[in-house]
């Protein structure tokens, strides 16, 4: 099932500041970055299929439901992790997401064994009784992810997972998005605009910026170069520049890799493993080159959107 599913959709504020302009898209599952600056409209977007905003035109569904019409039965089966802290210091975190299981309706009992899987999961089952006033910014990073979670959503919206934590804390918590991304199933989006961290762990973006779609596909897709080929010969780059120029295909060296402009069709393999086998080379590696997100968005490059409607 599509995730989330909006056409046309467009919210200007009443002060007349229009944060989503137009957006059309359809998100499948998955783990899937919203990136945008300051202003981009990620968080009208949330707010929106949260059903706590509503549009000012255009349509919305996630999973299926208009969030407008029935934001009970979306916040039922949607978590959300705010960007900010907004957890009550005097409360201990076993206390605050057995409540919030109550919330989602479990009875007591259900309610407590829940909450603590959840603390569990996200790695605070021993701290759970302590006060969350004296949690390093990490373990509240992970109570607001156990507090999004424990009604079982099909869906988490995260806002800015890892703001405030140190490198290992970061490396942290993207591990445990991964991990509850691909081994619980549920699908994500994470607001982030660490263009580095979305690499590792997302499986599609979603660039928004002015309120407009700049772009909208997997991360697969947007890091390969399809246009370039990426040969790794220990020695003898040049040898294979060479023998790849007879065989008609203008190559150039770079270090250790010979770059090989790739056909239309498969056969520009077939040309390399022949020049590399007759120029008597060990081949490390053959593959398209990839590149960074963060080429895509600092170099100015015209967003690419592929018509109207975008699948993810
Ligand atoms: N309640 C509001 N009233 C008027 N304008 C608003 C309101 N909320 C947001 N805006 C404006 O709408 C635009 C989009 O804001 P939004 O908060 O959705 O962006 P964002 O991408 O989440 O930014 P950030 O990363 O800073 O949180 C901005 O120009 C913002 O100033």
């Amino acid at each position: 099932m599509t995730l989330i599913e909006t056409t046309a959709l467009t919210k200007r504020y009443p002060a007349g500041v229009v944060a989503l302009s137009d957006l059309t898209l359809a998100v499948q599952p998955g783990i899937v970055a919203l990136v945008g600056a300051n202003g981009a409209g990620k968080s009208t977007f949330i707010k929106i299929i949260l059903g706590l905003l509503p549009a000012t035109s255009g349509t919305v569904r996630v999973l299926g439901l208009d969030p407008a019409a029935e934001p009970d039965r979306v916040r039922s089966r949607v978590g959300y992790m705010p960007e900010h802290d907004c957890l009550p210091p005097e409360q201990s975190a076993a206390e605050l997401v057995t409540h919030l299981a109550r919330i989602s309706g479990l009875p007591r009992t259900a309610a407590r064994e829940r909450a603590s899987e959840t603390l569990r999961h996200v790695g605070l089952y021993e701290e759970r009784y302590r006060q969350i006033g004296g949690y390093s910014t990490g373990m509240k990073q992970r109570v607001k992810l156990a507090q999004a979670m424990v009604h079982d959503p099909d869906l988490l919206l995260l806002d800015e997972p890892t703001n405030g934590l140190d490198p290992a804390g970061r490396d942290a918590m993207l591990d445990l998005i991964h991990r509850i991304g691909t081994e619980f199933g549920i699908s994500i989006v994470v607001c982030s605009h660490l263009l580095g961290e979305i690499e590792r762990i997302c499986t599609s973006l979603i660039a928004i910026d002015g309120g407009k779609l700049l772009r909208a596909d997997t991360v697969a897709a947007m890091t390969t170069d399809r246009d370039v080929l990426l040969v790794e010969v220990d020695e003898g780059a040049d040898t294979l520049v060479a023998a790849l120029a007879e065989r008609g295909v203008a190559a150039r060296r770079d270090g250790h890799t010979v770059l090989v402009p790739a056909g239309a069709d498969e056969s520009t393999y077939d040309v390399i493993l022949d020049a590399v086998v007759a120029a008597g080379l060990p081949l490390h590696r053959l593959d398209r080159q990839r590149r960074r997100l963060s080429e895509l968005f600092t170099n100015n490059q015209a967003p690419e959107i592929k018509g109207s409607v975008l699948h993810v």
